[in-house]
Parts: C-alpha cells; sequence; structure tokens
C-alpha cells in the first residue's frame, strides 16, 4: 500500500467530489452504450423477422439519440477532465512547491535545480493520465463489465464467463507487464530529467561556456545526452508496445469467441435471434471502456515512474521546523541583541567544519562587520542567522531566546538581508523593491532606492520604476542589482540587516556613497556586514575576523592594526592585490 501507485490513487482522493463526477459522465455515456446496442439489436431482429417499418425505424431512431447523446456527453467529460486536471496538478504542484520550500537551501544544495524543476513542471504533467483518466475509468470498467458480464451471463452462462475472462486478462495484463514498463519508463524519465537539467545549466551559463571557448565541448555532452534518451525512449516505446498488443489481441480474441460461442449457442436453439444480436452488439459496448482504459494506462506510464521521485521529495523530512510554542514576540520593541556561543556547524554531506566553536555577541544597535580569506565561514553565518541550517553544537540568540525558539515566519521578518548573490525576479524595478513589503507605497519605494542610492540610476532609465529587469535582473549591472536590492532590505524595515558582499559589484565612485548610507543605517539597526574589501568597513564599530571558520581576533579597525595579527595580513595582501 506504500506503493507510489497507491499513494498517487490515494492523492486523488483531494479531488474526490470531481472524479465522482466524472465517473458519472462516463457511466452515464457506457448507459447510452447500452441502450443503443439493445436498440441496434431489437431494429436488426425487426428487420430480419419482417416487422413493422414503424417499429423498425423507431428502434434504429432511439439508437440514433442514443449516438448524439453520447458525443454530447463524451464532449463534456473531456472538457470537464481538462478542468479536473488543472486542479489536480495545481494541488499536486503547490504541495510540491510548498515542501521544496519548507525543505529550504539545505535540501536544495543536495540537488540538481533543473531536475527539481523538471519534475515540478513536467513530472506532474505526467501524474494527469493516471489520475484523471486511468482511476476513473477503471471503476467505470468493473462496473460496466460486471454488469454486462452478468446480463449475458443470465441467459448465456457460458458467452458470459468467456466474456468475463477475456476482461479480466486484458484489465491483469498491463499490470503483470509493469515492472518491465516501469523499469523503462523510469530510465526515460530519468534520462529525460538529466537532459533538462543539462540544457538549463548551459543557458544560464551561456557567456561563460563563449568565453571559455567550450561552446562546441558542451555542445557535444549535450548531444551525447540526447542520444542516450532517445535510446532509452524507443527502449520504452518497445515495451509499452508490447503491453498495447497484448491488450488488443485479449479483446479480439475474447470478442470473437464470444460471438462465435453464443453462434453455435443459436443454432443449438440456447439462444434466440434476438438475443444473439444483443450479445453482439453489447460485447462491443463491453469491450470499448477497456479499450479505453488500455490508452489511459498507456498514458500513465511515466506519471507512475515520476511518482516515485515525488513521494520522496514529499516524504523528505523537514528538519528545520517551528518549535511547538515557537515563539512570535521578542524582537519588536528596540534593537536586538544578537549572540554566538560555542557555534559549530557542518553543511550536510561535508565532514569538515564552516564555523567552529564560534563565540561573539552583536550589542543593540551596535554594527559588526565580519571579515576573512575566501570559505572563512562568513556567508555561513548569514545562513545560520536566517536559519536556514540549525547550529550542530552551541546555540545562536537574539534577545536571549534561541533561533530554534522563535517562529520562522516571525524571526525572518526581523532580518533584511542583501545577499552575495542578489536576486532579481521578472518584473519592474518597482515591483522587485516593493517585495518586501506587502502593500508598499510608491513613495516609500522611492524613499528606500533613495536611500540605497539606487534612485538616480532608475529615474535616467526611460521608464523609471516601471522598467522591466529581465530574469535574475538581466538588464542591470551588478551595481544596479545590488543598490536595488538593499533597497529592498531598506523598505523592509527589519531591525536587524545583513550585508552579504552588499558593495562587491559597485564602482569606486557608488562604493563611496553606499558607504555613507551603510553609515546612516548602522544606526536604524543592529548590523551585519559581511565584507572582502575591507575599506567597505573601516568605520564600523567592531570587525570579526574569521579564518577557517573559526574567529581569529576582533575589535575596531584601529585596535586590530595594532595588534598586527590576521586583520593587518589581510589588510596587506589587499593592498598589494590592489597594486597589481
Ligand atoms: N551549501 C554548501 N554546502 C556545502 N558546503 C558549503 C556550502 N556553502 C559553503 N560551504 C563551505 O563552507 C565553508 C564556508 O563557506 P562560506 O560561504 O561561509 O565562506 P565565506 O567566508 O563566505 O567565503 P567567500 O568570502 O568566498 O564568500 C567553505 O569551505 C565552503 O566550501
Amino acid at each position: 500500500m506504500n506503493s507510489p501507485y497507491f499513494r498517487l490513487a490515494g492523492f486523488a482522493l483531494s479531488i474526490k467530489k470531481e472524479l465522482s463526477l466524472k465517473i458519472l459522465l462516463l457511466l452515464m455515456i457506457v448507459a447510452f452504450s447500452i441502450l443503443q446496442a439493445f436498440m441496434l439489436a431489437y431494429g436488426t431482429a425487426g428487420v430480419f423477422s419482417g416487422a413493422a417499418p414503424s417499429t423498425i425505424f423507431f428502434y434504429y431512431a432511439i439508437a440514433t439519440v442514443c449516438i448524439l447523446i453520447r458525443a454530447v456527453l463524451t464532449g463534456k467529460q473531456e472538457v470537464y477532465t481538462k478542468k479536473i486536471a488543472g486542479r489536480a496538478k495545481a494541488v499536486l504542484r503547490s504541495q510540491l512547491v510548498n515542501k521544496l520550500i519548507d525543505l529550504g537551501p539545505k535540501y536544495q544544495s543536495l540537488k540538481r535545480s533543473g531536475r527539481l524543476q523538471s519534475l515540478v513542471t513536467d513530472g506532474v504533467e505526467y501524474a494527469e493520465p493516471y489520475l484523471v483518466n486511468y482511476l476513473p475509468q477503471a471503476v467505470v470498467v468493473v462496473i460496466s463489465s460486471l454488469c454486462i458480464g452478468g446480463y449475458i451471463f443470465s441467459f448465456d452462462w457460458k458467452v458470459g464467463v468467456i466474456l468475463m475472462i477475456a476482461v479480466v486478462i486484458a484489465v491483469v495484463t498491463p499490470l503483470l507487464l509493469m515492472p518491465f514498463i516501469k523499469k523503462a519508463a523510469l530510465e526515460y524519465w530519468q534520462g529525460y530529467a538529466v537532459l533538462n537539467a543539462q540544457y538549463i545549466d548551459a543557458m544560464q551559463g551561456m557567456n561563460t561556456l563563449k568565453a571559455l571557448n567550450a561552446v562546441d565541448r558542451k555542445g557535444h555532452e549535450l548531444y551525447l545526452s540526447a542520444e542516450c534518451f532517445r535510446k532509452r525512449q524507443l527502449h520504452w516505446t518497445f515495451f509499452s508496445l508490447i503491453s498495447s498488443a497484448t491488450i488488443f489481441l485479449m479483446l479480439a480474441v475474447g470478442k470473437y469467441l464470444t460471438v462465435g460461442v453464443a453462434t453455435f449457442d443459436m443454432a443449438a436453439g440456447i439462444l434466440n435471434r434476438p438475443e444473439l444480436l444483443v450479445i453482439l452488439f453489447l460485447v462491443i459496448e463491453c469491450m470499448r471502456p477497456i479499450s479505453d482504459l488500455d490508452q489511459a494506462w498507456h498514458a500513465s506510464y511515466m506519471g507512475l515512474s515520476v511518482a516515485h521521485e515525488i513521494f520522496e521529495i514529499l516524504d523528505e523530512p523537514v528538519t528545520i521546523v517551528d518549535a511547538p510554542q515557537a515563539q512570535t514576540g521578542g524582537m519588536d520593541e528596540g534593537f536586538p541583541r544578537i549572540a554566538f556561543k560555542n557555534v559549530s556547524f557542518r553543511y550536510p554531506a561535508r565532514t569538515e567544519y564552516a564555523l567552529k566553536n564560534v563565540s561573539f555577541t552583536i550589542e543593540p544597535g551596535q554594527s559588526v562587520a565580519i571579515v576573512g580569506k575566501s570559505g572563512g565561514g562568513k556567508s555561513t553565518i548569514t545562513n545560520l542567522l536566517l536559519r536556514f541550517y540549525d547550529v550542530e553544537e552551541g546555540s545562536i540568540t537574539i534577545n536571549g531566546t534561541d533561533l530554534r525558539d522563535y517562529s520562522l515566519e516571525y524571526l525572518r521578518s526581523k532580518i533584511a538581508i542583501v545577499f552575495q548573490d542578489t536576486y532579481l525576479f521578472y518584473g519592474t524595478v518597482a515591483e522587485n523593491i516593493g517585495m518586501a513589503a506587502e502593500h508598499a507605497r510608491e513613495e516609500e519605494i522611492i524613499d528606500a532606492a533613495k536611500m540605497a542610492n539606487a534612485h538616480p540610476f532608475i529615474i535616467r532609465m526611460k521608464n523609471g520604476y516601471q522598467t522591466l529587469v529581465g530574469e535574475r535582473g538581466a538588464t542591470l549591472s551588478g551595481g544596479e542589482k545590488q543598490r536595488i536590492a538593499i533597497a529592498r532590505a531598506i523598505l523592509k524595515n527589519a531591525p536587524v540587516l545583513i550585508l552579504d558582499e552588499a558593495t562587491s559589484s559597485v564602482d569606486a565612485a557608488n562604493e563611496h556613497m553606499i558607504q555613507s548610507t551603510i553609515g546612516k543605517l548602522a544606526q536604524r539597526y543592529t548590523s551585519l556586514i559581511v565584507a572582502h574589501r575591507l575599506s567597505t568597513i573601516r568605520n564600523v564599530e567592531r570587525i570579526f575576523v574569521f579564518d577557517q571558520g573559526v574567529l581569529k581576533e576582533y575589535g575596531s579597525h584601529d585596535e586590530l592594526i595594532a595588534k598586527n595579527g590576521a586583520y593587518k595580513q589581510l589588510l596587506e595582501a589587499q593592498a598589494i592585490m590592489e597594486e597589481e
């Protein structure tokens, strides 16, 4: 029962009302098909027995009405199926996306983003035939076969039994072939997901590939993956065609056997002519839902293979969660005080520590800087403060309360951050800044942009604040993106501000302006500036120097120079690099 097939079927319960209505529509179609079969049988029997033309016409007229009603119901049923498919996919996608958001960077850093993207878009798409076609059709096949088979059995048990055996074989055969098809379908899906991830990677890194003259090499790599995918596709098609051919054969043999036995029974006087004709037409109607079921099953293979990956994500335990009585207060008044106490941390799948036994305090309203060599653990501090990861040992407190005792939403609402890797969304400049505060007014957005020194370049653009920034802010320079991100953080108006390498893409003139902005901002927040360029943090009250995850020393710029230690070495190394 824990198999992904059953679980995906269990998911159908979230749209049970809609599926029930679809089953009802399908059963109505079957009912009219049966009525049509009877009318055609009686009409044809009337022709043979020389019945009055008006009687024959009556039967054929009703059969024609049945055909028309079936056509209308089939159309309605198909439109309705599209509607419920949209709903089912939206529910499944939102469950997946919410889960991925809950799992956060910790999970995503271990997965390929292209593969996750394929799963949320195409993978969910593949689940559609199983959910909205196969499952309801299976119910219809059981009900209609039992009714038709039972009815035929009531006047010719041999034909009834043959019909039921053919139905059972036709329904069970694809299930028996499933282990072979499943393997081929899984390989097909995995090949597709890898290929998709490779294409996304290549598109995103297009400029780098060109600059490295590596376009041809990458192109060849993609060609080989596409070729491997093509072979897997053929392999899968081969198996699925075997399954379809077997079902087709079973249905044909079943049909001819029942008709043959019924004809012999009529010759033996067991059946009369109208009964034979009823069997002839009913058998066709009995096989139709099974052939539809086969088509739905055929289309479901891929969804069933993908289901395994979907449930792998949905079952992944979320480790960063709210404590049972998580706090939603405690940082509303004044400036918060942040304290790291003996904090040690390793990233998942890494054996070396990113932070080792780190202790330091940021007093309320204080502005501190974190500096150090690359890989020293600076960004890890911000990752831990936002609870993207939890500490392995030690604790981080804000106003004396452990981060794990605040609700995640509350904690993150009190921290504004400008990431090292600035992310702008497709949309206008105003939308990107306004994202920080729901219902932000235009004046507030402009004020924040002015404080971040972004206003002058924004109004120089033709459409000003309504300028589209392209995906990831592709139409802006690195410095412009960063200033928009700083404006966004300012608009958030949280008491803790983190600037992670916030001036790294800014030229000297702008850096100076942002420095004075940071100076002004520092008075409004408890702030933490992660910096590479030491010139940008000279005036910060306290500087913490990290090396390989260890806090080496701290103090003001002057105190650290006087210490003649790690900070001074960093300054000297940077001065040499700048001279070069
Ligand atoms: N998501 C991750 N998964 C595994 N290891 C990571 C991850 N992020 C960082 N690390 C490792 O943790 C260590 C500290 O990284 P961190 O990003 O905190 O350094 P940093 O001081 O900010 O470096 P830089 O100045 O180059 O940005 C490094 O050894 C890095 O390789």
